[in-house]
This record gives C-alpha cells, structure tokens and sequence, in this order.
C-alpha cells in the first residue's frame, strides 16, 4: 500500500515475457511497470499482438512472465509455484472471455451455481445474476439467450465468487453495440456495488470513456497511461 494512498490490486515491475518457438523469439512484454489501484476500472488498448493479453494473462496466473515480478495485494505472484497459482486464481480472480462457455445442457442459474458450489465465500446464484440484470431468466438455457444475455450470464458466473479482480479480455468483441453496453453496464455495477477491480481488454477505443484509468499497449510496452477524471456511464458510449 502506498501511504495515504489507495490500496493497490496489483503492482507490477519490469515485466519481460518471450516466447520462444523454435528458433523464433517474440517478445510479447517489453519491461512493464505498472500499478493498478484496487477498485479502478482499467482499460487496455493497443494493436493486434502488442501483449495486452499476455499481460493479462501473467495478472491472472494463467502464465509467468519471463523476468520481472508481479504483485498482488502485496504478495509476489511470480514467487509462487503452480499449486499456489491455482489458489490465487480460485480466490481472487474472475475472468471473462470474448466467448462464453457457459455449459449448455444446464440454465442460467445451474451455471453460476457450478461456481457457488465450490466458492468460499459466494454471493446467492439468483443475487448475482439480478445484479446483472438477468434474475428473471434464471430457468433459461444459454440457447434461450441472446449472445449479450449469455455474456451477462458469465459476468454472474465469474462474480459470483466475489473475486477481488475481474480480469475481462475483449468481453463485448462477439457483440453489437446495444448488448455489448448492457454487458458493459453489469461490469460497472460490479464495480459500484462490489468493489471489483475491472481490466477490460479492447479492440474499441470508444470503451476507454468508461474506465478510470486507459493503459494504451505498443509493441510490449505501456506507450501512455490516460487517466480520466470523469468516466462516462457506458451508455454514453460512441460505440
Ligand atoms: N503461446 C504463444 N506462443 C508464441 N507466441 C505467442 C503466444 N501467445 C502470444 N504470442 C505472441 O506474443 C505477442 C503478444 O500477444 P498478445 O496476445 O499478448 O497480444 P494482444 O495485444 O493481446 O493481441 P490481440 O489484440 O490480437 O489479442 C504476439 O506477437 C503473439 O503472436
């Protein structure tokens, strides 16, 4: 924590990752700092290949960077072994992917209940999906859902173990513009009500209004970092 300051979520410190195929190279992260303060909405933009999921992914413990450290809350994720990476991703960590996976042979409810199930410390099945905006479809297949429902669902999925952080690599990519905001709009409301850190991969520059903070990617490096003083609702978005 940085004194009189905001807790932070996640710290990280000189961040190399390569991957090495062959006798290919790519050099995915460039020595990334980064801080990211716990209840910030953070956006990612940049080209095609330039690491935002790379680096979302190492956040995530879904992958090690190469050299650097990573901490969060204070505690150093790249000091952890495979088992401690599995504790901290059950934990502490929601994730949210362009494509669902929700399961189709069970309802809204049943799928979020996979999660409640197993969660320390879980929210109602029926609370987390009313908190985005879905308590009335509860008893609906995914395949009785429209594609923005379907990610709202995995928005209740992936909050209802009240993980500290949702980490979300392009969550409206799969949507037009109206669902992609209404899916938008159940982060925010996680973040309001919840508290939840959000990272929000995207290949959609208007997302950036909503976010506290806009990391901007080039090449493996944080080219800029913008802060907005007055993020938008996203139904104020120009999509
Ligand atoms: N498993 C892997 N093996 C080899 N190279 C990889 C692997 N994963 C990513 N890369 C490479 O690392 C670089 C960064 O990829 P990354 O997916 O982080 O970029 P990105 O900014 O998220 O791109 P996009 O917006 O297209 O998703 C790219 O050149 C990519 O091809």
């Amino acid at each position: 924590m940085r004194a009189g300051d905001t807790p932070l979520a996640f710290r990280a410190i000189g961040l190399s990752k390569v991957y090495r195929t062959g006798e290919t190279e790519v050099h995915a992260l460039r020595g990334v700092d980064l801080e990211i303060a716990a209840g910030d909405v953070l956006v990612l933009l940049g080209p095609s290949g330039s690491g935002k999921s790379t680096l979302l992914n190492i956040m995530g413990g879904l992958d090690r960077p190469t050299g650097g450290q990573v901490f969060f809350e204070g505690e150093e994720l790249t000091g952890l072994d495979d088992a401690g990476l599995t504790r901290f991703r059950r934990s502490h960590v929601g994730f949210i992917f362009q494509f669902y996976n929700l399961i189709p042979s069970l309802t809204a409810e049943e799928n979020v209940r996979l999660v409640t199930d197993i969660a320390e410390r879980p929210l109602d099945p029926l609370a987390a999906l009313e908190l985005v905006g879905l308590g009335d479809r509860r008893t609906h297949y995914p395949a009785q859902l429209s594609g923005g429902e379907q990610q709202r669902v995995a928005v209740a999925r992936a909050i209802a173990k009240q993980p500290e952080v949702l980490l979300c690599d392009e969550p409206t990519g799969a949507l037009d513009s109206a669902t992609g905001v209404r899916v938008l709009e159940a982060l925010v409301r996680v973040n309001h009500e919840l508290g939840t850190t959000l990272v929000i991969i995207t290949h959609n520059s208007g997302i950036a209004a909503i976010a506290d903070k806009v990391l901007h990617f080039l090449d493996g490096r944080i080219a800029r970092i913008e802060t907005n003083d007055n993020p938008v609702d996203p139904a104020g978005i120009v999509w």
